[in-house]
Protein backbone atom coordinates (compact mmCIF):
# COMPACT_ATOMS: atom_id res chain seq x y z
CA UNK A 1 0.00 0.00 0.00
CA UNK A 2 3.05 2.50 -0.60
CA UNK A 3 2.62 5.57 -2.88
CA UNK A 4 4.50 4.68 -5.87
CA UNK A 5 4.67 7.86 -8.41
CA UNK A 6 6.48 6.26 -11.21
CA UNK A 7 4.24 6.27 -14.02
CA UNK A 8 5.45 3.30 -15.23
CA UNK A 9 4.16 1.26 -12.96
CA UNK A 10 0.77 3.14 -12.54
CA UNK A 11 0.42 2.59 -16.42
CA UNK A 12 1.54 -1.35 -16.03
CA UNK A 13 -1.59 -1.55 -13.87
CA UNK A 14 -3.77 0.38 -16.59
CA UNK A 15 -2.69 -1.74 -18.82
CA UNK A 16 -3.52 -5.41 -17.04
CA UNK A 17 -6.94 -4.26 -17.82
CA UNK A 18 -6.51 -5.82 -21.20
CA UNK A 19 -8.43 -8.61 -21.23
CA UNK A 20 -11.41 -7.26 -19.66
CA UNK A 21 -11.90 -3.95 -22.32
CA UNK A 22 -10.75 -6.57 -25.57
CA UNK A 23 -13.68 -7.97 -25.74
CA UNK A 24 -15.74 -4.34 -25.70
CA UNK A 25 -13.24 -2.47 -27.45
CA UNK A 26 -15.93 -2.07 -30.67
CA UNK A 27 -17.98 -0.28 -28.64
CA UNK A 28 -15.00 2.06 -26.95
CA UNK A 29 -14.17 2.24 -30.82
CA UNK A 30 -17.34 3.35 -32.16
CA UNK A 31 -17.53 5.80 -29.46
CA UNK A 32 -14.88 7.63 -30.07
CA UNK A 33 -15.03 7.40 -33.30
CA UNK A 34 -18.55 9.00 -32.81
CA UNK A 35 -17.16 11.53 -30.61
CA UNK A 36 -14.03 12.41 -33.04
CA UNK A 37 -16.54 12.79 -35.79
CA UNK A 38 -18.28 15.63 -33.96
CA UNK A 39 -15.70 17.31 -32.65
CA UNK A 40 -15.06 17.24 -36.70
CA UNK A 41 -18.35 18.79 -37.51
CA UNK A 42 -17.71 21.26 -35.14
CA UNK A 43 -14.20 22.22 -36.44
CA UNK A 44 -15.58 22.37 -39.96
CA UNK A 45 -18.12 25.23 -39.35
CA UNK A 46 -15.68 27.88 -38.91
CA UNK A 47 -14.40 26.97 -42.31
CA UNK A 48 -17.95 27.45 -43.55
CA UNK A 49 -18.29 30.51 -41.65
CA UNK A 50 -15.34 31.85 -43.02
CA UNK A 51 -16.52 30.75 -46.70
CA UNK A 52 -19.75 32.59 -45.91
CA UNK A 53 -17.71 36.12 -44.65
CA UNK A 54 -15.36 36.31 -47.69
CA UNK A 55 -17.94 34.92 -50.47
CA UNK A 56 -21.93 36.07 -49.76
CA UNK A 57 -20.57 38.83 -47.16
CA UNK A 58 -17.63 40.63 -48.04
CA UNK A 59 -19.40 40.79 -52.11
CA UNK A 60 -22.44 41.78 -51.11
CA UNK A 61 -24.05 38.76 -52.80
CA UNK A 62 -26.47 36.34 -51.24
CA UNK A 63 -26.11 33.78 -53.71
CA UNK A 64 -25.26 30.12 -52.65
CA UNK A 65 -25.97 31.44 -48.79
CA UNK A 66 -28.95 29.27 -48.39
CA UNK A 67 -26.19 25.82 -49.19
CA UNK A 68 -24.09 27.52 -46.77
CA UNK A 69 -26.57 27.67 -44.06
CA UNK A 70 -28.05 24.33 -44.89
CA UNK A 71 -24.65 22.78 -44.31
CA UNK A 72 -24.19 24.12 -40.91
CA UNK A 73 -27.40 23.10 -40.04
CA UNK A 74 -26.69 19.31 -41.12
CA UNK A 75 -23.41 19.92 -38.80
CA UNK A 76 -25.04 20.78 -36.21
CA UNK A 77 -27.20 17.60 -36.94
CA UNK A 78 -24.45 15.58 -37.63
CA UNK A 79 -22.83 16.91 -34.30
CA UNK A 80 -26.27 15.88 -31.94
CA UNK A 81 -26.46 12.95 -33.37
CA UNK A 82 -22.90 11.55 -32.99
CA UNK A 83 -22.92 12.93 -29.07
CA UNK A 84 -26.37 10.74 -28.68
CA UNK A 85 -24.24 7.84 -30.28
CA UNK A 86 -21.49 8.33 -28.37
CA UNK A 87 -23.20 8.15 -24.85
CA UNK A 88 -25.44 5.30 -25.94
CA UNK A 89 -22.56 3.03 -27.26
CA UNK A 90 -20.17 4.16 -24.08
CA UNK A 91 -22.54 2.67 -21.29
CA UNK A 92 -22.22 -0.70 -22.31
CA UNK A 93 -18.63 -1.21 -22.20
CA UNK A 94 -18.41 0.73 -18.83
CA UNK A 95 -20.62 -0.62 -16.74
CA UNK A 96 -19.84 -3.87 -18.04
CA UNK A 97 -15.78 -3.97 -17.60
CA UNK A 98 -16.77 -2.27 -13.80
CA UNK A 99 -19.00 -5.30 -13.13
CA UNK A 100 -16.61 -8.02 -14.41
CA UNK A 101 -13.76 -6.47 -12.23
CA UNK A 102 -15.90 -6.60 -8.91
CA UNK A 103 -17.06 -9.59 -9.27
CA UNK A 104 -13.82 -11.04 -10.34
CA UNK A 105 -12.50 -8.80 -7.00
CA UNK A 106 -15.05 -10.63 -5.09
CA UNK A 107 -14.25 -14.02 -6.17
CA UNK A 108 -10.58 -13.84 -5.49
CA UNK A 109 -11.12 -12.02 -2.09
CA UNK A 110 -13.54 -15.25 -1.40
CA UNK A 111 -10.39 -17.55 -2.58
CA UNK A 112 -8.03 -15.36 0.12
CA UNK A 113 -6.51 -17.47 3.00
CA UNK A 114 -8.01 -16.00 6.42
CA UNK A 115 -4.75 -14.60 6.89
CA UNK A 116 -4.78 -12.72 3.89
CA UNK A 117 -8.14 -10.79 6.12
CA UNK A 118 -6.05 -10.95 9.14
CA UNK A 119 -3.59 -8.42 7.53
CA UNK A 120 -6.28 -6.06 5.32
CA UNK A 121 -8.50 -3.41 6.99
CA UNK A 122 -12.13 -4.54 5.76
CA UNK A 123 -12.40 -0.71 4.89
CA UNK A 124 -9.63 -0.49 2.64
CA UNK A 125 -11.40 -3.71 0.98
CA UNK A 126 -14.76 -2.30 0.51
CA UNK A 127 -13.05 1.40 -0.85
CA UNK A 128 -11.20 -0.66 -3.60
CA UNK A 129 -14.32 -2.97 -4.43
CA UNK A 130 -16.75 0.09 -4.57
CA UNK A 131 -15.03 3.53 -5.03
CA UNK A 132 -11.96 2.48 -6.98
CA UNK A 133 -13.76 0.47 -9.45
CA UNK A 134 -16.47 3.57 -9.42
CA UNK A 135 -13.24 5.43 -10.48
CA UNK A 136 -12.14 3.24 -13.27
CA UNK A 137 -15.28 2.84 -14.95
CA UNK A 138 -15.57 6.97 -15.40
CA UNK A 139 -12.25 6.39 -16.72
CA UNK A 140 -13.14 4.29 -19.35
CA UNK A 141 -16.51 5.50 -20.26
CA UNK A 142 -15.25 8.98 -20.79
CA UNK A 143 -11.49 10.03 -19.14
CA UNK A 144 -9.85 7.35 -21.63
CA UNK A 145 -11.87 8.27 -24.72
CA UNK A 146 -11.56 11.54 -24.53
CA UNK A 147 -7.80 11.76 -23.86
CA UNK A 148 -7.17 10.17 -27.16
CA UNK A 149 -9.50 12.42 -28.59
CA UNK A 150 -8.71 15.60 -27.70
CA UNK A 151 -5.08 15.32 -28.35
CA UNK A 152 -6.37 14.29 -32.03
CA UNK A 153 -9.09 17.39 -31.75
CA UNK A 154 -5.97 19.63 -30.43
CA UNK A 155 -3.96 18.37 -34.03
CA UNK A 156 -6.68 18.61 -36.23
CA UNK A 157 -7.53 21.90 -34.88
CA UNK A 158 -3.43 23.76 -35.16
CA UNK A 159 -3.77 22.02 -38.78
CA UNK A 160 -6.74 23.62 -39.74
CA UNK A 161 -5.34 26.78 -38.11
CA UNK A 162 -2.20 26.24 -40.28
CA UNK A 163 -4.22 25.53 -43.33
CA UNK A 164 -5.85 29.37 -42.39
CA UNK A 165 -3.13 31.05 -41.73
CA UNK A 166 0.43 30.12 -40.64
CA UNK A 167 1.15 32.87 -38.19
CA UNK A 168 -2.46 31.88 -36.01
CA UNK A 169 -1.29 28.04 -36.65
CA UNK A 170 1.98 28.93 -35.30
CA UNK A 171 0.42 31.25 -32.20
CA UNK A 172 -2.01 28.48 -30.90
CA UNK A 173 0.80 25.97 -31.14
CA UNK A 174 3.49 27.77 -29.08
CA UNK A 175 0.67 28.22 -26.49
CA UNK A 176 -0.35 24.47 -26.26
CA UNK A 177 3.07 22.99 -26.15
CA UNK A 178 3.69 24.43 -23.17
CA UNK A 179 0.47 23.37 -21.47
CA UNK A 180 1.81 19.84 -22.32
CA UNK A 181 5.02 20.03 -20.73
CA UNK A 182 3.26 21.67 -17.11
CA UNK A 183 0.29 19.14 -17.12
CA UNK A 184 2.87 16.38 -17.28
CA UNK A 185 4.56 17.87 -14.10
CA UNK A 186 1.38 18.58 -12.48
CA UNK A 187 0.44 15.46 -13.15
CA UNK A 188 3.22 13.73 -10.79
CA UNK A 189 2.51 15.54 -8.10
CA UNK A 190 -1.50 15.46 -7.97
CA UNK A 191 -1.11 11.43 -8.52
CA UNK A 192 1.07 11.40 -5.01
CA UNK A 193 -1.58 12.99 -3.44
CA UNK A 194 -4.47 10.91 -5.05
CA UNK A 195 -3.25 7.71 -3.99
CA UNK A 196 -2.73 8.88 -0.06
CA UNK A 197 -6.43 10.43 -0.21
CA UNK A 198 -7.72 6.77 -1.90
CA UNK A 199 -5.71 5.06 1.20
CA UNK A 200 -7.26 7.57 3.58
CA UNK A 201 -10.32 7.00 2.12
CA UNK A 202 -10.21 3.58 3.14
CA UNK A 203 -8.72 4.10 6.11
CA UNK A 204 -12.16 6.15 6.77
CA UNK A 205 -13.92 3.60 5.62
CA UNK A 206 -12.35 0.85 8.35
CA UNK A 207 -13.32 3.24 11.57
CA UNK A 208 -17.05 3.71 9.88
CA UNK A 209 -17.62 0.17 9.60
CA UNK A 210 -15.83 -1.13 12.93
CA UNK A 211 -17.77 1.37 14.69
CA UNK A 212 -21.01 0.31 13.22
CA UNK A 213 -20.42 -3.15 13.83
CA UNK A 214 -19.06 -2.74 17.21
CA UNK A 215 -21.60 -0.14 18.17
CA UNK A 216 -22.91 -1.91 21.03
CA UNK A 217 -19.29 -2.23 22.97
CA UNK A 218 -18.63 1.09 22.26
CA UNK A 219 -21.46 2.51 23.64
CA UNK A 220 -21.36 0.10 26.35
CA UNK A 221 -17.73 1.26 27.37
CA UNK A 222 -18.44 4.64 26.59
CA UNK A 223 -15.78 4.83 23.91
CA UNK A 224 -18.50 7.01 21.36
CA UNK A 225 -16.25 10.09 21.76
CA UNK A 226 -12.69 8.83 21.61
CA UNK A 227 -14.17 6.28 18.05
CA UNK A 228 -15.33 10.08 16.87
CA UNK A 229 -11.91 11.75 17.92
CA UNK A 230 -10.59 9.03 15.79
CA UNK A 231 -12.96 9.33 12.77
CA UNK A 232 -12.52 13.56 13.36
CA UNK A 233 -8.58 13.10 13.00
CA UNK A 234 -8.75 10.75 9.87
CA UNK A 235 -11.39 12.91 8.26
CA UNK A 236 -9.22 16.50 9.09
CA UNK A 237 -6.17 13.99 7.20
CA UNK A 238 -8.12 13.11 4.54
CA UNK A 239 -9.59 16.99 3.83
CA UNK A 240 -5.71 18.06 3.89
CA UNK A 241 -5.06 16.15 1.21
CA UNK A 242 -8.25 16.88 -0.73
CA UNK A 243 -7.06 20.50 -0.36
CA UNK A 244 -3.33 19.78 -1.42
CA UNK A 245 -5.28 17.93 -4.38
CA UNK A 246 -7.18 20.89 -5.09
CA UNK A 247 -4.34 23.84 -4.97
CA UNK A 248 -2.48 21.57 -7.80
CA UNK A 249 -5.57 21.56 -10.03
CA UNK A 250 -6.04 25.23 -9.13
CA UNK A 251 -2.47 25.77 -10.13
CA UNK A 252 -3.03 23.31 -13.28
CA UNK A 253 -6.18 25.12 -14.43
CA UNK A 254 -5.05 28.97 -13.97
CA UNK A 255 -2.22 28.01 -16.56
CA UNK A 256 -4.94 26.56 -18.71
CA UNK A 257 -6.99 28.85 -19.07
CA UNK A 258 -4.26 31.74 -19.57
CA UNK A 259 -2.21 30.33 -22.22
CA UNK A 260 -5.60 29.78 -24.72
CA UNK A 261 -6.63 33.51 -23.84
CA UNK A 262 -3.05 34.95 -24.50
CA UNK A 263 -3.02 32.70 -27.96
CA UNK A 264 -6.54 34.67 -28.93
CA UNK A 265 -5.24 37.70 -27.96
CA UNK A 266 -1.93 37.41 -30.23
CA UNK A 267 -4.59 35.77 -32.92
CA UNK A 268 -6.16 39.24 -32.61
CA UNK A 269 -3.52 41.50 -32.79
CA UNK A 270 -1.57 39.59 -35.93
CA UNK A 271 -4.46 39.15 -37.68
CA UNK A 272 -5.97 42.83 -37.54
CA UNK A 273 -2.29 43.96 -38.92
CA UNK A 274 -2.72 41.12 -41.50
CA UNK A 275 -6.52 42.78 -42.66
CA UNK A 276 -5.25 46.11 -42.64
CA UNK A 277 -2.25 45.15 -45.22
CA UNK A 278 -5.24 43.22 -47.14
CA UNK A 279 -2.63 39.58 -46.70
CA UNK A 280 -5.31 38.30 -44.81
CA UNK A 281 -9.19 37.87 -45.38
CA UNK A 282 -11.84 38.78 -42.31
CA UNK A 283 -12.90 35.43 -43.02
CA UNK A 284 -9.69 33.57 -42.03
CA UNK A 285 -9.28 36.23 -38.62
CA UNK A 286 -13.19 34.87 -37.47
CA UNK A 287 -12.76 31.05 -38.43
CA UNK A 288 -9.11 31.21 -36.79
CA UNK A 289 -10.61 32.84 -33.45
CA UNK A 290 -13.63 30.37 -33.73
CA UNK A 291 -11.32 27.51 -34.25
CA UNK A 292 -8.98 28.74 -31.14
CA UNK A 293 -11.79 29.13 -29.49
CA UNK A 294 -13.16 25.33 -30.01
CA UNK A 295 -10.13 24.23 -29.07
CA UNK A 296 -10.37 25.31 -25.68
CA UNK A 297 -12.20 22.75 -23.74
CA UNK A 298 -10.20 19.68 -25.56
CA UNK A 299 -6.90 22.02 -24.46
CA UNK A 300 -8.83 23.34 -21.00
CA UNK A 301 -9.42 19.39 -20.37
CA UNK A 302 -6.02 17.96 -20.54
CA UNK A 303 -5.23 18.76 -17.21
CA UNK A 304 -8.82 17.75 -15.86
CA UNK A 305 -8.32 14.43 -18.21
CA UNK A 306 -4.36 13.79 -16.87
CA UNK A 307 -5.80 13.46 -13.29
CA UNK A 308 -8.76 11.34 -13.96
CA UNK A 309 -6.35 9.26 -15.65
CA UNK A 310 -4.00 9.60 -12.35
CA UNK A 311 -6.78 8.04 -9.99
CA UNK A 312 -7.69 5.31 -12.34
CA UNK A 313 -4.18 4.37 -12.35
CA UNK A 314 -4.09 4.97 -8.91
CA UNK A 315 -7.80 2.51 -8.45
CA UNK A 316 -6.22 0.21 -10.67
CA UNK A 317 -3.31 -0.02 -9.15
CA UNK A 318 -4.73 -0.53 -5.62
CA UNK A 319 -7.17 -3.13 -7.43
CA UNK A 320 -4.06 -5.28 -8.48
CA UNK A 321 -3.04 -5.32 -4.89
CA UNK A 322 -5.68 -7.44 -4.05
CA UNK A 323 -5.80 -9.49 -7.40
CA UNK A 324 -2.23 -10.18 -6.89
CA UNK A 325 -2.24 -11.66 -3.21
CA UNK A 326 -1.98 -15.08 -4.04
CA UNK A 327 -4.41 -17.22 -3.24
CA UNK A 328 -1.83 -19.79 -1.51
CA UNK A 329 -4.80 -22.67 -0.34
CA UNK A 330 -5.81 -24.29 -2.92
CA UNK A 331 -7.91 -27.44 -4.41
CA UNK A 332 -4.69 -30.13 -4.99
CA UNK A 333 -3.54 -31.15 -9.02
CA UNK A 334 -4.29 -34.67 -7.96
CA UNK A 335 -7.70 -34.76 -5.70
CA UNK A 336 -7.98 -37.58 -3.56
CA UNK A 337 -11.50 -38.57 -2.85
CA UNK A 338 -12.19 -39.61 0.68
CA UNK A 339 -12.89 -42.97 1.04
CA UNK A 340 -16.52 -44.34 0.72
CA UNK A 341 -17.07 -46.59 3.67
CA UNK A 342 -14.86 -43.91 6.53
CA UNK A 343 -16.58 -43.05 9.56
CA UNK A 344 -15.14 -39.49 9.96
CA UNK A 345 -11.40 -40.14 11.89
CA UNK A 346 -9.38 -37.26 12.32
CA UNK A 347 -5.74 -37.61 12.87
CA UNK A 348 -3.16 -34.63 13.67
CA UNK A 349 -0.14 -36.13 12.80
CA UNK A 350 3.17 -33.79 14.06
CA UNK A 351 1.34 -30.82 12.99
CA UNK A 352 3.25 -27.73 12.96
CA UNK A 353 2.12 -23.69 12.27
CA UNK A 354 3.72 -20.37 12.39
CA UNK A 355 1.82 -17.13 11.19
CA UNK A 356 3.42 -15.47 8.21
CA UNK A 357 6.10 -13.27 9.34
CA UNK A 358 5.84 -13.99 13.06
CA UNK A 359 9.29 -15.07 15.01
CA UNK A 360 8.37 -18.43 16.05
CA UNK A 361 5.91 -21.43 15.75
CA UNK A 362 1.98 -21.46 17.25
CA UNK A 363 2.24 -25.01 17.31
CA UNK A 364 5.28 -27.76 17.06
CA UNK A 365 4.32 -30.77 16.46
CA UNK A 366 0.55 -31.74 17.69
CA UNK A 367 0.02 -35.62 17.57
CA UNK A 368 -3.95 -36.18 18.64
CA UNK A 369 -5.80 -38.78 17.20
CA UNK A 370 -10.04 -38.17 17.12
CA UNK A 371 -11.74 -41.68 16.80
CA UNK A 372 -14.66 -41.88 14.59
CA UNK A 373 -18.04 -40.75 16.59
CA UNK A 374 -15.58 -39.48 19.17
CA UNK A 375 -15.90 -36.02 20.48
CA UNK A 376 -12.51 -34.79 22.18
CA UNK A 377 -12.62 -31.36 23.68
CA UNK A 378 -9.04 -29.59 23.26
CA UNK A 379 -8.49 -27.44 26.25
CA UNK A 380 -4.85 -25.14 26.84
CA UNK A 381 -3.86 -21.73 28.41
CA UNK A 382 -4.62 -18.63 26.60
CA UNK A 383 -2.82 -17.91 23.66
CA UNK A 384 -1.81 -22.06 23.27
CA UNK A 385 -2.90 -22.41 19.35
CA UNK A 386 -6.22 -24.05 19.81
CA UNK A 387 -8.19 -21.67 17.50
CA UNK A 388 -5.32 -21.76 15.28
CA UNK A 389 -4.95 -25.75 15.73
CA UNK A 390 -8.95 -25.86 14.89
CA UNK A 391 -8.24 -23.66 11.63
CA UNK A 392 -6.02 -26.09 10.10
CA UNK A 393 -8.56 -29.10 9.71
CA UNK A 394 -10.49 -27.29 7.13
CA UNK A 395 -7.72 -25.90 5.48
CA UNK A 396 -8.48 -22.11 6.60
CA UNK A 397 -4.90 -22.18 6.53
CA UNK A 398 -2.37 -24.70 5.98
CA UNK A 399 -0.22 -26.34 8.24
CA UNK A 400 3.71 -25.39 7.84
CA UNK A 401 4.93 -28.79 8.77
CA UNK A 402 3.02 -32.38 9.85
CA UNK A 403 -0.30 -33.44 8.56
CA UNK A 404 -3.97 -33.29 9.48
CA UNK A 405 -5.94 -36.37 7.96
CA UNK A 406 -9.72 -37.06 7.65
CA UNK A 407 -10.35 -40.91 7.20
CA UNK A 408 -6.46 -41.47 6.40
CA UNK A 409 -6.52 -38.91 3.98
CA UNK A 410 -4.49 -35.52 4.23
CA UNK A 411 -6.37 -32.87 3.98
CA UNK A 412 -4.43 -31.14 1.35
CA UNK A 413 -5.08 -33.53 -1.11
CA UNK A 414 -8.63 -33.67 -0.87
CA UNK A 415 -10.81 -31.47 -2.98
CA UNK A 416 -11.53 -28.00 -0.74
CA UNK A 417 -15.58 -28.37 -1.73
CA UNK A 418 -15.13 -32.69 -0.32
CA UNK A 419 -13.24 -31.47 2.60
CA UNK A 420 -15.78 -28.46 3.58
CA UNK A 421 -18.57 -30.69 3.50
CA UNK A 422 -16.73 -33.64 4.99
CA UNK A 423 -15.55 -30.46 8.24
CA UNK A 424 -18.33 -28.16 9.30
CA UNK A 425 -17.11 -25.35 11.43
CA UNK A 426 -18.57 -23.10 14.14
CA UNK A 427 -17.03 -20.72 16.10
CA UNK A 428 -17.43 -18.94 19.25
CA UNK A 429 -18.98 -15.92 17.55
CA UNK A 430 -21.28 -17.13 15.50
CA UNK A 431 -21.73 -15.35 12.26
CA UNK A 432 -24.85 -14.40 10.93
CA UNK A 433 -25.78 -12.91 7.34
CA UNK A 434 -28.33 -10.57 6.23
CA UNK A 435 -30.58 -13.48 4.61
CA UNK A 436 -33.81 -15.76 5.48
CA UNK A 437 -32.66 -18.17 8.88
CA UNK A 438 -32.95 -21.07 5.23
CA UNK A 439 -30.24 -19.53 3.85
CA UNK A 440 -28.46 -19.33 6.50
CA UNK A 441 -28.80 -22.96 7.89
CA UNK A 442 -28.34 -24.04 4.35
CA UNK A 443 -25.23 -22.05 4.19
CA UNK A 444 -22.53 -24.27 3.44
CA UNK A 445 -24.65 -26.88 1.90
CA UNK A 446 -26.20 -25.12 -0.53
CA UNK A 447 -28.13 -28.57 -1.94
CA UNK A 448 -30.08 -29.24 1.12
CA UNK A 449 -34.06 -29.41 1.45
CA UNK A 450 -36.23 -27.72 4.37
CA UNK A 451 -36.52 -30.92 5.28
CA UNK A 452 -33.12 -31.15 6.35
CA UNK A 453 -33.09 -27.93 7.70
CA UNK A 454 -35.32 -28.75 10.08
CA UNK A 455 -33.83 -31.78 11.16
CA UNK A 456 -30.87 -29.43 11.74
CA UNK A 457 -32.62 -27.02 13.82
CA UNK A 458 -34.53 -29.91 15.74
CA UNK A 459 -31.03 -31.17 16.44
CA UNK A 460 -29.58 -27.42 17.21
CA UNK A 461 -32.87 -26.87 19.76
CA UNK A 462 -33.78 -24.05 17.56
CA UNK A 463 -37.05 -25.47 15.55
CA UNK A 464 -39.19 -24.12 18.54
CA UNK A 465 -37.45 -20.54 18.28
CA UNK A 466 -37.61 -20.22 15.00
CA UNK A 467 -41.36 -21.31 14.20
CA UNK A 468 -42.08 -18.60 16.38
CA UNK A 469 -40.19 -16.00 14.29
CA UNK A 470 -42.74 -14.02 11.95
CA UNK A 471 -41.78 -15.79 8.89
CA UNK A 472 -40.25 -19.17 10.18
CA UNK A 473 -37.59 -20.12 8.10
CA UNK A 474 -38.93 -17.38 5.66
CA UNK A 475 -37.62 -14.54 8.51
CA UNK A 476 -34.61 -12.83 7.76
CA UNK A 477 -32.13 -12.10 10.26
CA UNK A 478 -30.62 -8.88 10.45
CA UNK A 479 -27.02 -7.90 9.66
CA UNK A 480 -24.59 -10.10 12.10
CA UNK A 481 -27.75 -12.25 13.06
CA UNK A 482 -28.52 -8.56 15.95
CA UNK A 483 -32.07 -9.44 16.08
CA UNK A 484 -31.71 -12.47 17.75
CA UNK A 485 -30.82 -12.96 21.32
CA UNK A 486 -26.59 -15.01 21.79
CA UNK A 487 -27.84 -17.91 22.05
CA UNK A 488 -30.25 -18.12 19.49
CA UNK A 489 -27.40 -17.30 17.15
CA UNK A 490 -25.33 -19.77 18.64
CA UNK A 491 -27.89 -22.59 17.73
CA UNK A 492 -28.54 -21.48 14.39
CA UNK A 493 -24.83 -21.41 13.77
CA UNK A 494 -24.86 -25.12 15.06
CA UNK A 495 -27.60 -25.91 13.20
CA UNK A 496 -25.35 -24.99 10.02
CA UNK A 497 -22.49 -27.21 11.16
CA UNK A 498 -24.73 -29.92 11.23
CA UNK A 499 -27.07 -29.77 8.25
CA UNK A 500 -24.84 -30.84 5.30
CA UNK A 501 -23.67 -34.26 7.81
CA UNK A 502 -20.57 -33.83 8.26
CA UNK A 503 -17.87 -36.49 8.94
CA UNK A 504 -16.12 -34.23 11.36
CA UNK A 505 -17.04 -31.11 13.87
CA UNK A 506 -14.61 -28.96 14.37
CA UNK A 507 -16.50 -26.32 16.96
CA UNK A 508 -14.40 -23.73 18.87
CA UNK A 509 -16.17 -23.31 22.02
CA UNK A 510 -20.14 -21.88 21.58
CA UNK A 511 -20.71 -21.93 25.09
CA UNK A 512 -17.76 -19.52 26.28
CA UNK A 513 -19.51 -16.15 25.17
CA UNK A 514 -22.75 -17.06 26.78
CA UNK A 515 -24.36 -16.13 30.14
CA UNK A 516 -25.51 -19.43 32.48
CA UNK A 517 -29.34 -19.59 31.02
CA UNK A 518 -28.40 -19.27 27.49
CA UNK A 519 -25.36 -21.52 28.40
CA UNK A 520 -28.06 -24.46 29.47
CA UNK A 521 -29.94 -23.83 26.08
CA UNK A 522 -27.13 -24.39 23.71
CA UNK A 523 -25.27 -26.89 25.92
CA UNK A 524 -28.23 -29.01 25.07
CA UNK A 525 -28.55 -28.45 21.55
CA UNK A 526 -24.49 -29.40 21.69
CA UNK A 527 -25.17 -32.41 23.02
CA UNK A 528 -27.27 -33.18 20.44
CA UNK A 529 -25.14 -31.83 17.81
CA UNK A 530 -22.34 -33.87 18.99
CA UNK A 531 -24.33 -37.33 19.34
CA UNK A 532 -22.39 -39.55 16.77
CA UNK A 533 -20.26 -37.21 15.32
CA UNK A 534 -16.31 -37.42 15.26
CA UNK A 535 -16.11 -33.78 17.17
CA UNK A 536 -12.77 -31.35 17.77
CA UNK A 537 -14.33 -28.65 20.41
CA UNK A 538 -12.27 -26.27 21.50
CA UNK A 539 -13.12 -25.95 25.15
CA UNK A 540 -13.19 -22.50 27.74
CA UNK A 541 -15.45 -23.79 29.68
CA UNK A 542 -15.75 -27.03 32.00
CA UNK A 543 -19.48 -27.39 30.81
CA UNK A 544 -18.34 -27.78 27.32
CA UNK A 545 -14.88 -30.40 28.91
CA UNK A 546 -18.14 -32.61 30.66
CA UNK A 547 -19.30 -32.95 27.02
CA UNK A 548 -16.44 -34.62 25.58
CA UNK A 549 -15.33 -38.16 25.63
CA UNK A 550 -11.53 -37.25 25.88
CA UNK A 551 -9.52 -33.97 26.75
CA UNK A 552 -6.49 -32.98 24.75
CA UNK A 553 -4.02 -30.81 26.64
CA UNK A 554 -2.74 -28.02 24.47
CA UNK A 555 0.67 -26.60 25.75
CA UNK A 556 3.13 -25.14 24.53
CA UNK A 557 2.88 -25.69 21.02
CA UNK A 558 2.07 -29.78 21.62
CA UNK A 559 -0.10 -32.13 23.19
CA UNK A 560 0.88 -32.14 27.12
CA UNK A 561 -1.64 -35.07 27.85
CA UNK A 562 -5.06 -36.86 26.55
CA UNK A 563 -7.31 -38.59 28.52
CA UNK A 564 -11.05 -38.69 29.81
CA UNK A 565 -11.51 -35.37 32.02
CA UNK A 566 -11.97 -37.34 35.61
CA UNK A 567 -8.28 -39.03 34.67
CA UNK A 568 -6.67 -35.82 34.01
CA UNK A 569 -8.28 -34.26 36.88
CA UNK A 570 -7.24 -36.98 39.51
CA UNK A 571 -3.66 -37.21 37.76
CA UNK A 572 -3.08 -34.01 35.77
CA UNK A 573 -2.09 -30.94 38.12
CA UNK A 574 -1.56 -28.71 34.96
CA UNK A 575 -5.34 -29.88 34.02
CA UNK A 576 -7.07 -29.10 37.41
CA UNK A 577 -5.04 -25.66 37.75
CA UNK A 578 -6.39 -24.91 34.12
CA UNK A 579 -9.73 -25.93 34.90
CA UNK A 580 -9.90 -23.87 37.75
CA UNK A 581 -8.84 -20.99 35.76
CA UNK A 582 -11.42 -21.22 33.60
CA UNK A 583 -14.09 -20.94 36.33
CA UNK A 584 -12.89 -18.40 37.73
CA UNK A 585 -12.27 -16.13 35.46
CA UNK A 586 -16.09 -16.54 34.27
CA UNK A 587 -17.02 -15.93 37.56
CA UNK A 588 -15.17 -12.59 37.58
CA UNK A 589 -17.09 -11.73 34.41
CA UNK A 590 -20.13 -12.92 35.89
CA UNK A 591 -19.92 -10.47 38.80
CA UNK A 592 -18.29 -7.79 36.82
N1 LIG B 1 -3.49 -13.80 12.53
C1 LIG B 1 -2.51 -13.96 13.38
N2 LIG B 1 -1.27 -13.54 13.09
C2 LIG B 1 -0.24 -13.69 13.94
N3 LIG B 1 -0.36 -14.29 15.15
C3 LIG B 1 -1.57 -14.73 15.51
C4 LIG B 1 -2.71 -14.60 14.66
N4 LIG B 1 -3.78 -15.14 15.28
C5 LIG B 1 -3.32 -15.60 16.47
N5 LIG B 1 -2.01 -15.37 16.61
C6 LIG B 1 -1.16 -15.73 17.75
O1 LIG B 1 -1.11 -17.14 17.82
C7 LIG B 1 -1.16 -17.57 19.16
C8 LIG B 1 -2.30 -18.57 19.33
O2 LIG B 1 -3.53 -17.89 19.15
P1 LIG B 1 -4.90 -18.68 19.24
O3 LIG B 1 -5.99 -17.71 19.00
O4 LIG B 1 -4.85 -19.88 18.38
O5 LIG B 1 -4.87 -19.15 20.77
P2 LIG B 1 -6.04 -19.75 21.63
O6 LIG B 1 -5.44 -20.88 22.39
O7 LIG B 1 -7.22 -20.08 20.79
O8 LIG B 1 -6.34 -18.54 22.58
P3 LIG B 1 -7.69 -18.22 23.41
O9 LIG B 1 -7.89 -19.33 24.37
O10 LIG B 1 -7.35 -16.95 24.11
O11 LIG B 1 -8.79 -18.06 22.42
C9 LIG B 1 -1.31 -16.33 20.01
O12 LIG B 1 -0.02 -16.00 20.51
C10 LIG B 1 -1.79 -15.27 19.04
O13 LIG B 1 -1.29 -14.01 19.41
Amino acid sequence: MSEDPRPGSRLAALRRLGPYVRPLRWYLIGSGLAVLGSMACGLTMPLVVKAILDGPVAHRDTGGLGWMIGFIVVLGIAEAGLIWLRRRLVSEPSTRIEANLRADLYHHLQSLPVAFHDQWQSGQLLSRAVSDLSTLRRFIGFAAIFMVVNALTIVMGIGVLFALDPWLGLITLLCAAPLIVISTRYELRFSVLSRRSQDQAGDLATTVEESVLGIRVLKAFGRGPDIARRFGQQARELRTTELAKYKVIAGLIGVIIFLPELGIGLQLLVGTQGIAQGTMSIGTLVAGITVATYLRWPTDSIGWLLAETNQAATACERYWEVRDSPITVTDPADPVPLPADGDGELRLDGVRFAYPGAAGEVLSGVDLVVRPGETVALVGPTGSGKTTLTALVPRLADVTGGRVLVDGVDVRDLRLGDLRTAVATAFEEPVLFSASVRENVALGSPGVTDADVRVALRIAQAEEFVDRLPWGLDTRIGEEGLSLSGGQRQRLALARAVVGRPRVLVLDDPLSALDVHTEAEVERALREVLRGVTALVVAHRSSTVRLADRVALLDGGRITAVGTHSDLLAGNADYRALLSTLDDERERVGSA
